[in-house]
Parts: structure tokens; sequence; C-alpha cells
């Protein structure tokens, strides 16, 4: 990798690396502190086009704090953070917007009883005429919602309906459909299918793939390594504020992965320890990997 900086003598080093392999959003030794409490340390990160970059981490890991930074909620008080290869600094989450960095929160901000149509297009309505007299243009609003939602393959009986009705899945679509027609670059999702079924999760899982493959570079925030597995190019554990794991999908198993997760080794530890004591059949404990069995397991059909 190279970067622009100040060679012997004083001389600038231009930055070879050609633009479509640049990163989109990078974190370089970020960090954040919170008062006296570090929340991030030293953590680094790339977000390119076209790949699904995972960050993944228990609770307390730091996973709010990493999407705050990126998406201009809160500063970094450590290291650089690069957005097309310039150090940013975000002081709004509208800074980070026209950058063309959406975040897809878990709790969308949908209004449940408006329909999809409307929903899709809140806050940026499409208006027609000439003013004093312009009006919402309902029609071109409707259609255009209806060819993105298509685009992105998603299809829907009738957006007239209140996007309440929709499942958890199908919203969590829209509102990924929608951050890509308003220009998204890199899209963050914080834990889209945390609160989803099997099924339900399969279909985000699906359209993050589609947002992938339509050159957004996503970042997919999640617990569950078995949902990162199947659309991850590049997974990054985080622990307690630092990066446990780096790794390229050809550098690591679902398996190996599913153990960082699990904390393999805090459960081996805690294992002999309740080996010791008496009435505990150490052989009859799960194993890491089994405890890791996709949580959505237990909550299908709940959405
Ligand atoms: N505004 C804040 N002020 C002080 N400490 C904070 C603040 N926000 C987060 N922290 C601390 O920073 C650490 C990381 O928190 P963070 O919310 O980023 O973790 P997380 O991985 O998103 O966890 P979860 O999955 O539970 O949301 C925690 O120890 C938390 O208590």
């Amino acid at each position: 990798m190279t970067t622009n900086g100040t060679g012997t003598h004083g001389a600038i080093i231009e930055d070879t690396m050609p633009e479509e392999d640049r990163p989109l959003v990078e974190l370089r030794n970020a960090g954040k502190s919170y008062g006296n409490i570090r929340a991030l340390h030293g953590v680094s990160l790339t977000v390119q086009s076209g790949k699904v970059t995972c960050v993944l981490g228990d609770n307390g890991a730091g996973k709010s704090t990493l999407i705050k930074i990126i998406s201009g909620l809160h500063q970094h008080t450590e290291g650089e953070f690069l957005v097309d290869g310039t150090p940013v600094r975000f002081t709004t989450p509208r800074e980070a917007l026209d950058k063309g960095i959406a975040t897809v929160y878990q709790d969308l901000a949908t209004v449940p009883l408006m329909p999809v149509w409307r929903n899709f297009f809140l806050g940026s309505e499409m208006t027609k005429g000439p003013w004093p007299v312009r009006r919402l243009d309902i029609e071109k609003m409707k259609k255009t919602a209806d060819e993105e939602l298509r685009n992105m393959g998603i299809v829907l009986d009738d957006l007239d309906q209140p996007i309440g009705t929709l499942s958890g899945g199908q919203r969590q679509s829209v509102a990924i459909a929608r951050a890509v027609y308003f220009g998204a670059r890199v899209l963050i999702l914080d834990e889209p299918t945390a609160a989803l079924g099997v099924k339900q999760s399969g279909v985000v899982l699906k359209y993050i793939a589609a947002a992938r493959d339509r050159g957004l570079g996503v970042i997919f925030i999640t617990h569950n390594p078995h949902h990162a597995y199947m659309v991850g190019d590049h997974f990054s554990v985080l622990r307690l504020g630092t990066m446990e794991l780096s790794a390229d999908r050809s550098e690591v198993s679902l398996e190996e992965l599913t153990n960082h997760m699990a904390g393999g080794a805090e459960l081996a530890a805690l294992k002999h320890e309740l080996a010791q004591v008496r009435g505990v059949d150490v052989e009859e404990l799960p194993e890491a990997e089994d405890l890791q069995a996709p949580v959505a397991a237990s909550s299908e059909g709940t959405s």
C-alpha cells in the first residue's frame, strides 16, 4: 500500500495506488475515548467498492463506536480516518452522507402507517408544479420506488400498503434500496439480521449481496458469524475495543470465525474450571461452536 507522504529530503511521494483499488473508507489505527473510557483502540479497516466488510463482536466490543465514527456521529480521538484516500473528520452525519456514506440502523426510521413509497422518499419528496402551488409528485414517486425496488430484486405486491405491514426483512430491504437510490457508495448496516428469524435473515442477506453487486462498499455489523460468512469478503472481529482478527475470506474458515466469536480459549478455560467442580461432567458440556448456533434459529417466525 502506498500513501501520500514526505520522502527523503522532504520530497513528496505521490500516491501511486490506482483509483479503482483505493478504499472508499479506511481507518488506520483509529480509536475513540469517551473521557477516560477507551472504547476503541488501534483499529484498522478498509471498505472497498463491491466488497462486504463484516465487523463482528460481542456486546461492548466497540461496534457502535466504530459505526458512529464512520457515519459522522462521533469523531475519532486516535489514528486516521480517510474517505477516498483523503483524511476526514466529520462533525455531522450530513457530512458523511454527502460523501456517500449511508447508515441503515436496526430500528429503522420509518413511519409505520405511511405507504411503502412514501417512506422510500421520506424527507426527500419529489414535487411538481411552480411555487406557490408546488405539490407532491405522487405518481413519479410511486413509479420510481417501484423501479428501484425491482432493480434490487425486491418485489412487493402493493407499494400503497403501510410499511408497518411488511416483515422486518422486507423493511430492511426497502431501507437498503432507498440508500442505494439516494446515492450511497458505502452502506453501513447495523445488525440488520439481529431481530429476524432464519428466513427473514436470508432475505436481508440477499439484498446485502445485491448492494455489493451494484458496486457499493458494505460494512455489515453483526454478532452472527454464520450470517457474516454467507456474504462477507473480509472479517474484522472486535473484542473489548481492539481488533482481535482481521482476515480475508480466503484466510479464515467459518469454524475459525465462530471460535473467535465464541472466545474459544475462554470457553476452554471455563470448561476446565467447571471440570474441577464436583458433579459437573465436562464431557457433557457443549463445544464452543455448538454454543454459536445461529441466534436467529431460536427466533424463527417471530418477525
Ligand atoms: N457515550 C459513551 N460514553 C462512555 N462510554 C461509552 C459511550 N459509548 C460507548 N461507551 C463504552 O464503550 C465501549 C464500547 O461500546 P459500544 O457501544 O461501541 O460497543 P458495541 O460493540 O456496539 O456493543 P453492543 O453490541 O452492546 O451495542 C463500552 O465499554 C461502552 O460502555
